[in-house]
C-alpha cells in the first residue's frame, strides 16, 4: 500500500515548498517538473535532495505529490493568509486558511485515514447521524488515548503544533505538544451544547465543509460572548479546556461543491479536526479514579473489573457521566 503523505514520519521526507503567491482556486495543476538534476527530488515543487521518497511517490502516482501541495509550510501559510482575528483568552481565528482544493484534499485524507481502522471505518458501521457530532476517526483520543485509525498522522500533528504555537503564543509558552487528533462530523442541524473541553488545554481546530456557528462564551471578567461563523478552511486556535464554547451547524447549511457526502457513509455536511495534547495515561487514570469514586463509590480498577471494561474506555465513559 502507498504510504500516506500525512503519516510520513522521517524528517528527511519533509518537502520544502518554494515561495509561491496565493492562487485562488485549484492547487491541482502543477507545472511540469523541470528536468531533475541527479541530486534533486524530481517531484514538482519539491526542493529536497535525491532519494527523497516524495519523488518516488510522485513518479509512481504520476500526480503532484499531495504532501507537497498541502500548505505544510506554516510560515508561508501565515504569510499568505490575512491577519488572525483575536478570540477570547488568547485564541485566534485564521479565516480561509485553507483554499478549497486544500480543504478537499485534507477531507479526502481523513476519509482515507478512517479506512485504516481494523474492521472498517467507524462511520460506515453506524448508519445515520443524530443531532450530535460523531467521531469519524481518532489518533490518540485526547481523553482515552485510544486510536480508531491504523496509522499515526505524524505530519499533520507536527503541522498542527507549529501552527498552534504560531497563532497562540499562550500555547507555546505553556509548552503544549500536539499528539492527538480527533475528527468529528456533523449533519445539518447538528450541534454541541455549551461546554468546555474539561481537563484539556490548547488545541487547533480545522473546519471543513458546511458553515458552523461557533460561540465563544467566556465566563467572568466582563468578557462578552462572541459568535463566529466558521467556514470551510477556517482554523481556530483556542484554549478549549478553559474557553466555554458551543457549535451549531444551521439546518439549512450546505456543504461546498467539492464535498463528497458519499465518502462518509452518513449524512455529514461538516467535518472538524481537533488537534490537541492528549491526557497522559497517568492523568487519565487519576481523573478516572476520582470520578469512579465520586460516581460509584469504588476505585477505577474495581469498577473496570466489575463492568468488564478496559480502563481507557471506562475513563472516557466516566468523563461523560461526570459531565451529565
Ligand atoms: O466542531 C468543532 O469545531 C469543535 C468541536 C468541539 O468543541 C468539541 O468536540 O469539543
Ligand atoms: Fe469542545
Amino acid at each position: 500500500m502507498r504510504a500516506l503523505p500525512i503519516v510520513e514520519v522521517e524528517e528527511e521526507d519533509e518537502p520544502r515548498l518554494p515561495a509561491s503567491p496565493r492562487r485562488p482556486g485549484s492547487t491541482a495543476s502543477a507545472p511540469a517538473p523541470p528536468p531533475a538534476a541527479p541530486s534533486q527530488c524530481a517531484a514538482p515543487q519539491c526542493t529536497r535532495r535525491s532519494r527523497h521518497r516524495c519523488a518516488a511517490r510522485w513518479r509512481s502516482s504520476r500526480t503532484q505529490p499531495p504532501g507537497c501541495a498541502f500548505p505544510w509550510d506554516v510560515g508561508r501559510l501565515l504569510a499568505r493568509a490575512g491577519p488572525a482575528e483575536p478570540l477570547p483568552m488568547g485564541g485566534a481565528l485564521l479565516r480561509s486558511a485553507l483554499e478549497p482544493a486544500e480543504a478537499r484534499w485534507l477531507c479526502r485524507e481523513m476519509t482515507r485515514l478512517s479506512r485504516t481502522r481494523a474492521g472498517g471505518p467507524l462511520l460506515a458501521a453506524g448508519g445515520g447521524l443524530g443531532n450530535r457530532p460523531r467521531e469519524m476517526l481518532s489518533w490518540c483520543h485526547p481523553f482515552s488515548r485510544l486510536s480508531s485509525c491504523g496509522e499515526r498522522p505524524t505530519r499533520l500533528l507536527r503541522w498542527s503544533e507549529e501552527l498552534l504555537h504560531a497563532l497562540a503564543p499562550g500555547a507555546a509558552a505553556a509548552g503544549v505538544r500536539v499528539d492527538s487528533l480527533l475528527v468529528q462530523v456533523y449533519a445539518a442541524g447538528g450541534s454541541l451544547l455549551p461546554h468546555t473541553d474539561a481537563d484539556l488545554s490548547w488545541g487547533l481546530g480545522v473546519s471543513l465543509g458546511a458553515e458552523a456557528v461557533f460561540e465563544c462564551l467566556p465566563r467572568g471578567d466582563g468578557a462578552v460572548p462572541q459568535t463566529i461563523r466558521l467556514r470551510s478552511g477556517d482554523i481556530v486556535a483556542g484554549e478549549w479546556g478553559a474557553l466555554r464554547h458551543a457549535v451549531r451547524v444551521p439546518r439549512a447549511a450546505a456543504a461546498p461543491e467539492w464535498w463528497d457526502g458519499e465518502a462518509f457513509g452518513c449524512a455529514a455536511v461538516r467535518c472538524s479536526l481537533l488537534a490537541r495534547q492528549a491526557l497522559t495515561a497517568e492523568e487519565q487514570r487519576a481523573l478516572g479514579e476520582g470520578r469512579a469514586r465520586r460516581l460509584y463509590g469504588i476505585g477505577l480498577e474495581e469498577l473496570a473489573r466489575r463492568t468488564g471494561e478496559e480502563v481507557p474506555s471506562l475513563c472516557l465513559r466516566l468523563r461523560h457521566e461526570a459531565a451529565e
